[in-house]
């Protein structure tokens, strides 16, 4: 692994946002891959800078808003942080004992311990700012995703190139071996649960299991573990304000990766880039709902529609917006996901999204179109919508599917009030407008229509042979419409 040579040391000092971009797109301008411990220390830095410790002048005349200012990031400080990791890295790992181009679940297991060997003794695992280098190497902190992006980036300073991160939507591991085919845990998850460092990731742990993607999580090439620190960029200041140069330093990069297509494979970073550019859209780029789309259709191509999150930021999305109608059909897409695992104890993240969407989003925007006095009139509310009412018992309809033979429960008694609440808003003639059946029974029906065909098709022939007056019709078939993804339909007559 070279060092930071001058296509680094020539972007320095720092001293705006085009900067740090000119500096990152040098780094994918040629064959050598992109130093991720050099990125992640320059990132970490700014950040700090611009969230943690905002040396920022106090503005007495508080009419002046504070000008956006961009710290000056001098070579020297980087380089200093970048040469304590690589030192500290060749000093803790003899790899005379570790011959052979890739890596071995010894070495991944040692590697892994000197950056847990790093770490302060107890601090807030799930406090902001701790997922870069810069976090590790001069607070000793590091969060789950720090532990893994500082081991992989550990394995490029010891020149190994097959060791690369592996993420689902809230752990974080690494493959590495001969076709990557191997996998190891490297970092903690969650809170009270004994971290797994060096054991494998085996299809009877990722099967049905939320965690692991039931065995599609992104695998990082070099240039998606450089989107992966980018994505994992967090512009807060505190609860309530972000830093906005932090932020279009994080919406600039995306879009540069975006334009590189190191994205393409990376749900969560298009779901991300859709937040920011809601936040502030950027001129000549496509809508917040485009990029959100582009997550589902990378979902849908690589990952066999087993990530939840693509629809997740989009239903946030239409939620925020009022479009209820898109916000409920999101929202079930996601549970039409979800039903296909099983819930067990270390998916609370994804449980709450769901406790959120069904127990306060949903409720609340009933009571809100229910208090639409106008759309009630016209009957052209949600709440008279056969669609919408489908798509409301479809989310229900795959978060019981989703407790069925699980471990843990999903469902408590707020779920069921909730339920009913939101239930008994929809106008009761909607369900006059739609027929239910799951997955198995449209197939007996398909065979019914096939046999229909096939006496037409002999009526016909026979026609042809004996002409009559008059041939009776096959029955007439009831519009149908795919209302998810995965093959579930409700149909809905013409209303
Ligand atoms: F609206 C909802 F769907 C969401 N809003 N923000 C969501 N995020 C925020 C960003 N986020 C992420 N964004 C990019 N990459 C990753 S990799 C990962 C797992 C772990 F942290 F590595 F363990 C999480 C994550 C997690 C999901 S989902």
């Amino acid at each position: 692994m070279a060092g930071i040579r001058d296509r680094e040391k020539r972007h320095f000092p720092l001293q705006q946002i085009q900067d740090v971009v000119n500096l990152f797109k040098d780094q994918f301008s040629d064959s050598d891959e992109p130093n991720l411990a050099f990125l992640s220390i320059v990132l970490g830095s700014i950040e700090h800078i611009l969230t943690v410790n905002r040396a920022v002048p106090y503005n007495r005349d508080a009419s002046k808003c504070i000008e956006p200012i961009f710290p000056v990031i001098q070579l020297d400080t980087i380089q200093a942080l970048f040469t304590k990791f690589v030192t500290l890295v060749k000093s803790s790992v003899d790899l005379t004992q570790y011959p052979g181009d890739f890596a071995t679940r010894e070495l991944v297991k040692r590697v892994s311990d000197v950056i847990w060997s790093g770490l302060t003794r107890a601090y807030y695992k799930d406090k902001a700012h701790l997922q870069s280098l810069y976090s590790f190497l001069t607070g000793n902190k590091l969060d789950c995703f720090g532990v893994a992006f500082g081991v992989v980036a550990a394995f490029q300073v010891l020149g190994y190139k097959d060791v690369h991160l592996a993420l689902s939507e809230d752990h974080a591991w690494v493959v590495f071996g001969k076709d990557l085919k191997e996998t190891a845990e490297v970092t903690w998850h969650g809170k009270g649960n004994e971290d797994k460092r060096g054991q494998p990731i085996t299809v009877g742990v990722s099967e049905k299991n939320w965690l692991y993607l039931n065995g599609q999580p992104v695998i990082c090439s070099r240039e998606i573990e450089v989107a992966a620190i980018v994505s994992a960029i967090n512009p807060s200041i505190n609860a309530t304000t972000d830093s906005v140069e932090m932020g279009a330093l994080q919406q600039e990069l995306l879009w540069q990766l975006y334009d590189m297509g190191h994205l393409d494979k990376y749900p969560m970073a298009l779901g991300n880039l859709g937040d920011l550019e809601e936040l502030c859209p950027t001129l000549e780029r496509p809508l917040p709902v485009q990029i959100f789309d582009k997550a589902i259709e990378s979902a849908k191509t690589y990952y066999n529609e087993q990530h939840v999150y693509p629809y997740t930021y989009l239903g946030a999305y239409h939620c925020r917006k009022g479009n209820y109608r898109e916000a409920l059909k999101a929202w079930a897409d996601a549970a039409s996901v979800i039903k296909k695992y099983n819930y067990t104890r270390e998916d609370e993240e994804i449980y709450k999204e769901f406790l959120e969407i069904a127990n306060d989003l949903l409720p609340n925007m009933m009571k809100s179109v229910a208090g639409e006095n106008a759309s009630r009139l016209h009957g052209t509310s949600l709440l008279h919508d056969p669609e919408a009412y489908a798509n409301f018992l479809r989310f229900y309809d795959g978060i019981c599917q989703w407790e069925e033979d699980s471990p843990t429960p999903v469902l408590h008694i707020t779920w069921a009030k909730q339920l009913v609440f939101s239930l008994g808003k929809f106008d009761p003639k909607v369900r006059n407008y739609i027929d239910i059946h799951g997955e198995g029974e449209e197939d007996e029906e398909e065979e019914e229509e096939d046999e229909e065909e096939e006496e037409e098709e002999d009526r016909r022939d026979l026609e042809r042979k004996v002409p009559q007056k008059e041939v009776t019709k096959g029955r007439k078939r009831k519009r149908s419409h795919k209302n998810s993804e995965n093959g579930d339909e409700y149909e809905t007559k013409d209303c």
